[in-house]
């Protein structure tokens, strides 16, 4: 079990150092941590973010366990040297294209919600997030008019097997999703009334649908979205959408179930390989303090032994550890509680 840990800045090495004890501490026969250094950590190193050293050894391990990557002091960079490429191109170099983004209410955490109780406590959701195209990955460049004002632009697009191939990822994830008889559900979030891109990817998925007919499929523009999410997420099952789109509305997600500290990923290729990172970033006005919440992270590598591994009995301990402690109230500052992330570490690894 060969797993790169990419624990990058800011708190990233402070919630991936947790999650290493925690996979430590199940005893899994050959596992092999090997380190890399990306983000602004690897830009003072290397004078680069994803330096080649670092993609050979996410090249030649089964899964990734990733922190965050991301330092305000080095926005003077040019783009293709800030700290955030790293993860970029990660995704794009390993063609992680499909970004699992859970967000469901532990029990005990209802009343943290910023929502309502009775509605907190029937959130369930998944959002599968485009992660290889979009604007983040189009043309872009900034120039200076003739008249002297600046101009910036990013292109925005998706080709038809871009939006094909996450289309069957948001059906596969709702197939899966059935419960009590009922079939999962797939709501496709888009703005096809303003967006060429997002009119493709409503044909697509509404061709795709074909090849699922037990999956109830819903269109929703994402301005709705956004606030159906915080009137009655309850009622959201799957939802799948673009990358821009998906990675505002998954930390939207994670305030409807207390914090942002919560909210684990799994980044998946076409097989078992994965990245999996918590979604918040390296919180530099927290970072060197020891109060970060680990638990995304730690959440992360329980998807990591699920996805890459089929460790399903181990990522279930994970879980159920992090289920109880929340339940005993071992809560971050994020969760209104007072432990730090050492405790909230200790606490998940005595419970497993
Ligand atoms: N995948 C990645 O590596 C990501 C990197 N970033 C980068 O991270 C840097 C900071 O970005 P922000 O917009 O501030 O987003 P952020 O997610 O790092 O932080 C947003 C807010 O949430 C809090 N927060 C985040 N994680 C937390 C945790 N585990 N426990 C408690 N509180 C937590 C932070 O203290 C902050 O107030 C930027 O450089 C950004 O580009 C942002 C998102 C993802
Ligand atoms: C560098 C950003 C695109 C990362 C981010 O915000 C995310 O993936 O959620
Ligand atoms: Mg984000």
């Amino acid at each position: 079990m060969r797993i790169a840990v990419f624990a990058g800045d800011g708190i990233g090495p402070e919630v991936t150092a947790q999650a290493v004890r925690v996979l430590q501490a199940l005893d899994l026969p050959g596992l092999e941590l090997v380190e890399g250094d990306v983000g602004g950590a690897a830009y003072r190193k290397h004078g680069h973010p994803l330096p080649p050293e670092t993609l050979a050894i996410a090249r030649s391990s089964e899964a990734i366990l990733f922190g965050a990557v991301g330092d305000f002091t080095l926005d003077h960079l040019e783009r293709a040297l800030r700290p955030e490429q790293a993860v970029l191109g990660l995704r794009k170099e390993l063609g992680l294209f499909a970004n699992l983004r859970p967000a469901r209410v532990f029990a005990g955490l209802e009343d943290l919600s910023t929502l309502r109780p009775d509605v907190a406590g029937r959130i369930d959701l998944l959002i599968v997030r485009e992660l290889n195209g979009d604007v983040y990955f189009g043309e872009k460049g900034m120039r200076t008019l003739d008249d002297g004002r600046r101009q910036g632009w990013d292109m925005m697009s998706y080709a038809e097997d871009e939006v094909r191939r996450i289309a069957h990822a948001g059906f596969k994830a709702a197939q899966g999703r059935a419960r009590d008889g009922q079939p999962g559900k797939l709501c496709s979030v888009d703005k096809a009334n303003v967006l060429e891109t997002s009119q493709l990817w409503r044909d697509v998925m509404i061709e795709v649908a074909k090849d699922y007919p037990e999956v109830a499929l819903t269109h929703m523009y994402v301005d709705n979205a956004a606030m159906q999410l915080v009137k009655d997420p309850g009622a959201f099952d799957v939802i799948v959408t673009g990358n821009l789109f998906g990675d505002i509305l998954s930390d939207q997600a994670s305030m409807c179930v207390g914090s942002i500290g919560l909210l684990a990923s799994a980044s998946l290729a076409e097989g078992s390989f994965g990245l999996y990172e918590p979604i918040h970033g390296s919180a530099p006005d927290i970072a060197g303090q020891g109060i970060a919440n680990p638990m995304a992270t730690i959440l992360s590598a329980a998807m990591l032994l699920r996805h890459s591994f089929g460790l399903e009995e181990q990522a279930a301990r994970i879980e159920a550890a992090v289920a109880g402690a929340l339940a005993d109230g071992v809560k971050g500052g994020d969760l209104g509680g007072s432990a730090g992330t050492q405790e909230i570490g200790d606490a998940i690894v005595a419970r497993l």
